[in-house]
């Protein structure tokens, strides 16, 4: 679970049950149910309908019908649940959430009431039920149909945040439901502020979806896609929390089989490695000679001297290239080699040279150090080499930005880890050099190591982490190269539906990494751009279009804010609409009377941050975040933990799409600053608190 990934398994198929005998297969099924009866348990039913039976006054237009007809009306009762059960007579006990019946549910509203008179909302624990929450459609309640509370979403809202994400299936909001029941094909876009449920209502959708059409994506696969592993961790609870187990959820730093990292680049390196023109040097680098490798061919094949200079095999690697990826060229080499050795020579029978220069040792060895089969990972490793460097990005980067990159290959070397900009470059150069083709490579052992899921550090806790801060210190256990180079790159796989969150920050090579693995997918791709950290949007739009290809696009526009306080909101909206007036600014819907507070910033013995938490620590009884610059990370990061674990130490662009009950900013102009999206990050540090935060200034 450490990669907050679900694995995908499939309901037992028709051709699956030839292969079983239908008992084993009865109980097989009778078994998974249990199962998923059993983890649901707490909280399946959530929701009860009161419904008019229209009868004969079903058409009649509102104003047609006689006073209050409603109250003397036939009634029927339905069961709202996470899943659909029925009785011994298959009669529905309760309707699943996502079938056409609970749609009104969600849907009705006193306007158009769908023949609800009362909706509630239950709230249990165990087999108790603990909390009631109605709302009355009809204009009146007949007198045996009690309505209380205030209303379950404000309710909800105000409840303590825990650290993991919850499902909103009780609250699901009329404008939300029309995002996750809309068909799958195409391309369906969600956009919204901070906080207005983008994140909840696509998970959500990828649960209706399953139900709708099971065949078509749980045979096919549905990958989730987010900003960081914090964020995978944060939201892992949702689907199963609904019945789903077989969505794959990868953060972008896990999206590469074998390649698992949080580490972030500095933000002038991950804007090189993220745009485009990055691949012309990444091609050059494919393509060109391997590092170390003999430039000359000199041996003895069937007592002939061949002699075949760097010209010759610089021409051969350039055709075999045009036709092959490299990993896939050995033998077309192979023959090419002997054609050029042949041509120069040409002495004897042709047919008997090329006999002998297939079973020249010679051959073999020169080949097994000229053309390897090489990791997409060793050709990105090539690049540490800041001559090679320049070498392969002339014309298309500064010598700066190349020695910047080098550098950064050093410094994966030296701590063993890569970084979330790398792995797309790894996706991009395994598509150039095509997979390591097994048995040609045997002295690769090292390769072969077990799964990156099982890198553990020392003390238990998983490198590259949620916490960039932290991960940026830490460095793998053993041969950083070999921590490197672990595990196998195969090729990618492919999903019948791709989700993205916090689409606004992937940049141009990471729509390339997830289109590889969505040809044939439809998509939900959710995002806001006001929160962007990658800058040049045209470049990264562009590439996102060429992944979704021609496929209808469908529009929705979430605009409440049901995240933050009004007033934490109100502070974050006058910190970007003076940067960024097109923001899109949501409407807040709770107030609490409380607005943020402001203190000065103590750098010296950050005794300020410590007093700005007692008091929030009283204030509120759920989770509190440190939200702060790289820079006093370290410094800060004994509080991480602190309050009997409620609270966590975090930087500004690790708490994208995560949210706690309280949050105290670290010196904004100083995350301003750091990040790559200046303003936008912060407005990302602003708007993550429900219910209270603090921010601390310098000077
Ligand atoms: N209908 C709803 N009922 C109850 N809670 C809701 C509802 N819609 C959204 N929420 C809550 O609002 C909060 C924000 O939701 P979410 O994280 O999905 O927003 P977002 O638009 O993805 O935010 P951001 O872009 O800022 O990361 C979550 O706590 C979510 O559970």
């Amino acid at each position: 679970m450490s990669r907050g990934r679900t694995d995908r398994r499939g309901d037992i198929r028709d051709e699956e049950i030839t292969g079983l005998f239908e008992r084993d297969a009865l109980v097989f099924n009778a078994a998974r149910r249990q199962a998923t009866l059993d983890q649901q348990y707490e909280g399946l039913v959530f929701g009860r309908l009161d419904m008019v039976d229209l009868g004969a006054n079903r058409g009649t237009p509102a104003a047609d019908l006689p006073d209050e007809w409603w109250l003397d009306a036939d009634r029927e009762v339905r069961y709202i649940g996470r899943l659909g059960v029925r009785d011994e007579d298959y009669e529905p006990l309760v309707v699943d959430w996502r079938a056409p019946a609970a749609s009104a549910f969600y849907r009705a509203t006193p306007v158009e009431p769908m023949g609800v008179i009362r909706r509630r909302v239950l709230r249990s624990s165990g087999s108790r039920v603990i909390g009631v929450e109605d709302d009355l459609m009809a204009p009146s309640a007949p007198d045996d149909l009690v309505i209380t509370g205030d209303g379950a979403l404000m309710a909800a809202l105000t409840r303590t945040r825990g650290s993991r994400m919850r499902d909103i299936v009780a609250t699901i909001q009329r404008h939300q439901d029309e995002a996750i029941r809309a068909p799958g094909r195409g391309v369906t876009e969600i956009t919204g502020g901070p906080g207005t449920g983008k994140t909840v209502v696509a998970l959500h959708r990828a649960a209706y979806l399953l139900y709708n059409e099971r065949r078509r994506y749980e045979a096919g696969g549905v990958l989730v896609i987010g900003p960081s592993s914090a964020y995978t961790a944060y939201i892992e609870r949702v689907l199963p929390s609904l019945g789903e187990d077989s969505v794959t959820l990868r953060s972008l730093g896990d999206v590469v089989d074998a390649v698992s990292t949080g580490r972030l680049d500095r933000p002038e390196v991950s804007a090189i490695k993220g745009t485009l023109r990055v691949r012309r040097l990444l091609e050059r680098a494919a393509g060109g000679r391997v590092p170390g490798a003999p430039e000359s061919f000199r041996a003895f094949v069937g007592g002939q001297a061949i002699n075949l200079n760097v010209h010759v095999l610089d021409d051969i690697r350039r055709r075999a290239l045009r036709g092959h990826a490299r990993n896939a060229a050995a033998k077309a080499v192979r023959t090419m080699l002997a054609e050029a050795a042949w041509a120069t020579h040409r002495i004897g029978e042709r047919a008997d040279f090329f006999e002998a220069f297939e079973q020249s040792m010679a051959v073999d060895d020169f080949l097994e150090a000229w053309w390897p089969q090489v990791d997409p990972r060793e050709v990105l490793l090539w690049l540490a080499d800041t001559d090679l460097a320049y070498r392969h990005g002339r014309g298309v980067f500064t010598d700066g930005e190349l020695a910047a990159f080098a550098q950064s290959m050093r410094d994966a070397l030296a701590c063993g880890q890569w970084t979330v900009a790398d792995v797309a470059l790894i996706d991009a150069l395994s598509a150039h050099v095509g997979p390591v083709q097994e048995g040609q490579d045997e002295d690769r052992g090292f390769y072969e190591i077990d799964e990156l899921d099982d890198r553990l550090g020392p003390d238990g806790a998983r490198l590259g982490g949620p916490l960039s801060m932290r991960t940026g210190a830490a460095v793998a256990p053993g041969d950083p190269r070999e921590a490197l180079l672990r595990g196998q790159i195969g090729k990618p796989a492919e999903y019948a539906h791709v989700l993205v969150d916090e689409a606004q920050d992937l940049s141009p090579m990471q729509w390339r990494m997830i289109g590889r693995r969505a040809e044939y997918a439809s998509w939900t791709v959710v995002g806001d751009a006001a929160q962007a950290s990658w800058t040049d949007a045209a470049e990264a739009v562009a590439a996102r279009e060429e992944a979704f290809g021609s496929q209808p696009r469908r529009l929705f526009h979430l605009d409440t804010n049901y995240r933050n306080a009004r007033e934490i909101f109100d502070y974050a909206r006058d910190v970007i609409l003076p940067l960024v007036p097109d923001a899109d600014i949501p409407n807040a819907v709770r107030e609490t009377g409380i607005a943020p507070t402001e203190a000065p910033l103590s750098l010296d013995t950050f005794v300020s941050v410590r007093d700005a938490l007692d008091v929030l620590g009283e204030q509120v009884a759920g989770s509190i975040a440190i939200i702060t610059p790289m820079r006093y990370a370290d410094r800060l990061a004994p509080l991480d933990g602190a309050l009997d674990g409620r609270v966590v130490v975090i930087d500004p662009m690790s708490t994208k799409g995560l949210e706690w009950d309280a949050t105290i900013i670290v010196d904004p102009e100083a995350i301003i600053d750091e990040a790559p999206g200046g303003v936008r990050v912060l407005y990302v540090a602003l708007t993550r608190a429900a219910h209270r935060m603090t921010v601390l200034r310098r000077g």
